[in-house]
């Protein structure tokens, strides 16, 4: 099982941002999820593989610090076989994994497209972290940050590179905002004057297919990237 596959840190690898690999074969899109400790990364990650699952060909790979916890839920939810997650532990502040040294990280997408070849998607979840957590364009295509209305419905506002350039922002738990005090117009406002033209999504992920629009902007981003890849 993968998760026994041993990632060490070899040197450091990029890739091209485009679908096509040197030898012509069309790689997967990468989408990294990003965000604070709690905020919703491993749900939306089991949602979107439960949605999209039977349209396209995913996997996943998982960061934590020093343990495989994200893996191990994603393994026991069954949300893809076993063979299609990967973890990397991190031993170290998940920025540095996803966005400083991404070797770990890339081997680690190498060996699924390589052994899953052709995959259409690969999930790269970020270790939780704070609001200063973004992806290497070097590791992911596109990617998506992830906050939640508990944490305060200041965080917006506060602003933070995830929030100011992801090419997503999920504001997640919208469930939860009657009960500590939310104000969910005032975060949509704020995340604008933030993001200008950028898109955010709410979500409620214990609401049935509360992932659809998240699954709708990735399926549109898998679609644009297979029609860039024939051109
Ligand atoms: N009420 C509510 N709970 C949610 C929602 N989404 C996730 N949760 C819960 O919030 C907790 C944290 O969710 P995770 O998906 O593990 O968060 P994470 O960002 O992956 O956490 P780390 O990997 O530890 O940073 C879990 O108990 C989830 O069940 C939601 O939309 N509403």
């Amino acid at each position: 099982m993968h998760l026994d596959h041993p990632v060490t840190m070899p040197q450091r690898h990029t890739h091209s941002a485009e679908p096509l690999s040197a030898d012509g074969t069309r790689r997967a899109l990468r989408v990294g999820l990003g965000g604070p400790v709690g905020s919703g990364k491993t749900a939306s990650v089991a949602a979107l593989c439960r949605t999209l699952r039977e349209s396209w060909s995913i996997a996943v790979v998982t960061n934590d610090i020093y343990t495989r916890e994200d893996a191990e839920y994603l393994l026991r939810e069954a949300v893809l076989p076993p063979e299609r997650i990967t973890a990397v532990e991190t031993g170290a502040c998940p920025h540095t994994a996803i966005r400083d040294d991404i070797s770990a990280n890339l081997e680690a997408v190498e060996h699924l497209e390589e052994t899953l070849h052709p995959l259409d998607l690969v999930l790269v979840e970020s270790g939780g972290d704070n609001l200063t957590a973004t992806f290497s364009k070097g590791l992911v295509d596109v990617q998506v940050f992830v906050i939640d209305v508990s944490s305060g419905d200041d965080i917006p506002r506060k602003g933070g590179p995830g929030i100011t350039t992801a090419d997503l922002l999920l504001v997640n738990k919208t469930d939860l905002a009657p009960h500590v005090g939310a104000d969910l117009a005032t975060m949509a406002d704020d995340a604008k004057r933030q993001r200008g033209d950028l898109p955010v999504i709410f979500t409620s992920l214990t609401s049935d297919d509360g992932i659809r629009e998240v699954a709708d902007w990735v399926t549109a981003h898998l679609t644009e990237w297979h029609a860039k890849a024939a051109v």
